[in-house]
């Protein structure tokens, strides 16, 4: 197998349950260690490690990232780690967790986007409880517990958009498109255009209800590989989830590993003229981690506007 694995088809989740003589359910605490091990944790040095399983029965593996030079904010928590993957892969719905440590405030709040988030159900494997053997348990899946305990009275979705709003990890189809007029820069590359097309589709895919504002981002590292990224909106606003960060998610899963300065460019696309606007910080933080990506600015149509 080549690098880390961040996503469990649902027929090797269960083989693998079965040849421990576990349950699916029972097998999320024992790769909470594997998930924590997938962190980037230059500054804290505290893993984080978030297991899922989704209701078409794959597991998503998920940890936190941070980056050293830029403020604590932009930190990738392993929770929103973990539902970005979740994202990326058109999985429908999040049913249970595994996390090794109690998520945080932010974090409880971000999983409130997803429909039925009270009935999410969480467990709490804690540093020393990941070792635990869950399979002499009689009660397996009455440990788990359910969001609403965690984050009774909620702020969520529902107090701000109706019912028939897609909330996240649901189908979004944004309708951006560029417009005739949205000329390559001189010079730029069929790599370029690749790369911009991506961000495009990253921005229909975007969650972001309470602003109108959706935006994608694409990376491109130095083999041509692109990783891209939807930005996706929290109902009280400061959890949301970068399209930086969220293409990171998909950098990290993809990139085998290797270093931000393998990412040699990127592009944007957000509506012109948008009251949440990402490019200045997108360039900020790109800026930092991978000095050498080029990032240009230039706006494009009056649907979507466009950066490199
Ligand atoms: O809910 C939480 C709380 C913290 N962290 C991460 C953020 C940071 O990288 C480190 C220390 O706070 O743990 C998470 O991933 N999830
Ligand atoms: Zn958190």
């Amino acid at each position: 197998m080549d690098g880390p694995v961040f996503v469990i088809e649902a027929s090797e989740a269960e083989s693998m349950a079965k040849q421990s003589g576990l349950t699916v359910l029972q097998l999320l605490p024992t790769l909470v260690k594997s998930a924590q091990a997938l962190a980037r944790t230059p500054i804290s040095n505290y893993q984080v490690g978030a297991v899922g399983l989704g209701s078409s029965g794959r597991i998503f593996l998920g940890g936190n990232v941070e980056f050293p030079g830029l403020p604590l904010f932009h930190s990738i928590h392993a929770e929103q780690f973990l539902i970005t993957n979740l994202a990326l892969n058109a999985e429908p719905s999040l049913k249970y967790v595994a996390v090794s440590a109690a998520p945080c405030g932010h974090c409880r709040q971000f999983f409130q986007e997803i429909r039925h988030a009270p009935d999410i159900h969480l467990l709490i494997t804690g540093e020393s409880n990941s070792n635990h053997n869950y399979k002499d348990d009689l009660a397996n899946e009455e440990q788990f517990e359910p969001m609403s305990c965690l984050l009774p009275h909620r702020f969520g979705p529902d107090d701000l958009l109706g019912e028939d709003v897609p909330l996240l990890l649901e189908p979004h189809h944004n309708n951006l498109s560029f417009l005739g007029d949205a000329k390559l820069p001189n010079g730029a590359s069929a790599a370029f255009e690749d790369l911009r097309k991506e961000a495009l589709d990253a921005a229909n895919k975007s969650h972001a209800p309470y602003t109108n504002c959706p935006s994608g981002l694409a990376l491109m590292d130095c083999e041509g590989m692109v990783f891209r990224g939807s930005y996706m909106e929290s109902a009280a606003y400061n959890p949301s989830m970068g399209p930086v960060q969220a293409a990171l998610v998909a950098y990290v899963m993809g990139g085998r590993g290797g270093g931000y300065d393998r990412i040699v460019a990127a592009a944007l696309v957000e509506k012109q003229g948008a009251q949440a606007r990402q490019e200045q910080t997108a360039r900020l933080l790109l800026n930092e981690i991978s000095p050498k990506c080029e990032f240009k600015s230039r706006p494009s149509s009056i649907h979507a506007r466009m950066k490199f």
